[in-house]
């Protein structure tokens, strides 16, 4: 089966809210919300990938990323590993640079329904943070 080895950033300012973009009609997980983000290629580390795909993707440039979690998901056809950052620290605004719709959602707000079923462990542990 395809493994992919996927950089997403989840992108939060000072108001703890989250950057959101929609994932295109034609994609593997069409339509659904998710963190920025793709590929590592071969000789690409993840904040490597990181950087390279926000910059694609938002237009920011990434001057400060945490790991967070890496968590593994097998679709119907699809593995992929998932190297998911916080990124605080960025210039620039983030915009959805490949025309995709986008918005900022309160980290509270988030709803796992929305996203890819790989990030559901994600947005749980992203809910627990911010209500504790
Ligand atoms: N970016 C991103 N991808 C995710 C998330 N959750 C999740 O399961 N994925 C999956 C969907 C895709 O099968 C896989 C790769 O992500 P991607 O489609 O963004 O890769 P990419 O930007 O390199 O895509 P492309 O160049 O082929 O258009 O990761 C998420 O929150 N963000
Ligand atoms: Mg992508």
């Amino acid at each position: 089966m395809k493994h992919l080895q996927v950089a997403v950033g989840i992108i939060r300012n000072a108001s703890k809210e989250i950057f959101l973009a929609q994932r295109s009609a034609s994609s593997h997980m069409a339509n659904m919300w998710e963190f920025p983000g793709g590929k590592i290629e071969a000789d690409e580390s993840a904040a490597e990938a990181l950087k390279r795909e926000l910059l694609e993707e938002t237009g920011i440039e990434v001057t400060a990323a945490e790991p967070f979690e890496i968590a593994d998901h097998t679709y119907d056809d699809l593995r992929v590993t998932l190297h998911f950052f916080i990124v605080e620290g960025w210039n620039g605004e983030p915009y959805g640079r490949e025309g995709q719709p986008m918005r900022w959602v309160p980290q509270a707000q988030l709803v796992a329904a929305e996203f890819p079923p790989a990030n559901i462990p994600i947005v749980s542990r992203l809910l627990a943070e911010i209500n504790r």
